[in-house]
């Protein structure tokens, strides 16, 4: 059979790096080919290329067996390379048909023409969606089958898939591969990018590793394990052992009593939530994003005002104040990592030390010490792997995994009485994702308190002593992780009843 799409020594530079060099690899019709790869390895840029986002420095792009030039996404749509975005990009006061109808940008199909067409694709490959429904009302995992559904109305034949799962529940997870299936088995091609193994295995048919930049190696779904592909990844190998030994609790540190704030929209975001957080634990946070676990972990954090109810921090009412809170040793690693975590212009070693810039060991008496500051900032690129070309590149410029190690190294230096970490190992590789672990394992040991937020319920089961489940702004539990499965969390996470 011959290649669908091939791309042959694609090579892409940036200032400091080469994030694509020499990649060449085929993509078959009717077959799941996997791309993994480390924080940085080059992932993104290899599909914004192929998505006519970015232009290669060296290379061809080669579909149904001629060259093309790929300039923009509407050369790519009409080669029939289709993407499914990590964030969606719909309209959310519109509904679903009049979505897919903007996205096909012609007015020849007004939306009311689209609606059955939608329905037909979207029975074809098992995808649940109405099209009458406005966008806003829909849950990731609709909003996802949409963007799927709208790349096939534009005759995609390549459907790549930016780290799907990563929004969805267990269940929304297995309902959307059954879709992948029913799309390979009609002969389309996916380009599914995941950090998470037992996913790539379950789906995949090859597995093609990226590390800095370069094809490592490529996997047929037979020839390729867990441990293998994670050595492949890291280039050494990663210990996949449930982590955390449940200890006894230690005094409590955090105590949260019929909670209730609003949303930014005024709405009641959390409706009476109740918990206790001790020394040493780590309590997790299982929830569909938009369930009140921003609103909740805002207010923690000193950022969101607390309409009825009680918050207290070591026996005293919580200060209103994100400095305060600070000083208090409260940490915070933010949703929002661009625009809360750093300050894109500021360079990575300023990033380093945002918050503390006048104290040790940053400074010595309240004035900067240049030769320290850089030591300090050195240390913590090394301790935490961040891959930057230098101390002095703008935060911008890192890879979205890089980013979130530097938030990561900052917050989590010292010894915080409390440590809110809301999805801390999003979009980072295995290798970092370990790190991240190892971290906050310690950080436990030495006697903080973590409130885990957390979408990867593998993350949740490995780390947490005790699992909450957060849906509609109530919480359901916190129950202790021997207690619960998967199965019951997935349940509470959509409201059913376990
Ligand atoms: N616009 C840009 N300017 C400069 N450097 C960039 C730019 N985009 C990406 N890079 C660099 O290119 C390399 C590859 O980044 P890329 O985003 O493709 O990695 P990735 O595999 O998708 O990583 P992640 O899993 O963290 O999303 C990184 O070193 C990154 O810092």
């Amino acid at each position: 059979m011959s290649a669908l799409l091939e791309l042959k020594n694609i090579t892409k530079r940036f200032p400091g790096v080469v994030a694509n060099d020499k990649v060449s690899l085929e993509v078959y019709p009717g077959e799941v080919l996997a791309l993994l790869g480390e924080n940085g390895a080059g992932k993104s840029t290899l599909v914004s290329i192929l998505y006519g986002l970015y232009r290669p420095d060296e290379g061809e792009i080669w579909v149904e067996g001629r060259p093309v030039r790929i300039a923009s996404p509407m050369d790519a749509l009409r080669l029939g390379i289709g993407l499914v975005p990590q964030h969606p990009t719909l309209v959310g006061r519109h509904t679903v048909a009049e979505n897919l109808a903007l996205g096909i940008g012609s007015p020849l199909w007004p939306a009311q023409r689209i609606g059955p067409l939608v329905e037909r694709i979207a029975q074809g490959y098992g995808l649940q969606i109405d099209p009458r429904a406005p966008v806003f009302q829909l849950s990731p995992g609709e909003k996802q089958r949409v963007e799927i559904v709208r790349a096939l109305l534009r005759g995609a034949k390549v459907l790549i898939l930016d780290e799907p799962t990563s929004v969805l529940t267990p269940q929304e997870a297995e309902a959307l591969f059954r879709v992948m299936r029913e799309l390979r088995a009609a002969g389309k091609s996916l380009i599914f990018i995941s950090h998470k193994l037992e996913e790539v295995l379950s789906i995949a048919d090859r597995c093609t590793v990226l590390r800095r930049g370069r094809v490592v190696g490529s996997l047929l779904r037979e020839e390729a394990s867990k441990p293998r592909l994670a050595e492949l990844m890291v280039g050494r190998s990663v210990s996949f052992e449930r982590k955390r030994q449940s200890a006894a609790l230690g005094e409590v540190v955090l105590e949260v009593d019929g909670l209730r704030a609003r949303s930014s929209r005024n709405l009641p975001a959390l409706q009476g939530v109740s918990f206790r957080l001790h020394r040493g634990e780590i309590l997790g946070l299982a929830g569909v994003a938009g369930n009140g676990q921003s609103e909740l972990v805002e207010v923690l954090a000193g950022l969101r005002s607390i309409e009825a109810g009680a918050v207290r921090l070591l026996g005293q009412p919580l200060p209103p104040s994100p400095a305060r809170l600070f000083d208090l040793g409260v940490a915070h690693i933010p949703e929002d990592r661009i625009q809360m975590g750093t300050v894109p212009s500021m360079n990575v070693a300023e990033n380093l030390a945002l918050r503390t810039f006048d104290r040790p060991p940053w400074a010595r008496g309240g004035l900067l010490n240049p030769r320290a500051f850089e030591e300090e900032a050195r240390r913590q690129v090394q301790a935490y792997a961040i891959a930057t070309p230098s101390l002095r590149t703008p935060s911008r410029l890192l890879s979205g995994g890089n980013i979130q190690k530097v938030i990561l190294a900052r917050e989590l230096a010292g010894q915080p009485q409390l440590i809110l970490a809301v999805h801390p190992t999003y979009g980072l590789d295995i290798g970092a994702t370990e790190q991240v672990h190892r971290v906050l394992l310690e950080k436990t040991q030495q006697g903080s308190a973590v409130l885990l937020v957390s979408e990867d319920l593998e993350e949740l089961l490995s780390l947490s002593d005790r699992i909450g489940v957060l849906y509609r702004g109530a919480l359901q539990g916190p129950f202790a992780v021997e207690e619960v499965s998967r199965e019951a969390i997935g349940l509470w996470m959509t409201g059913g009843v376990a």
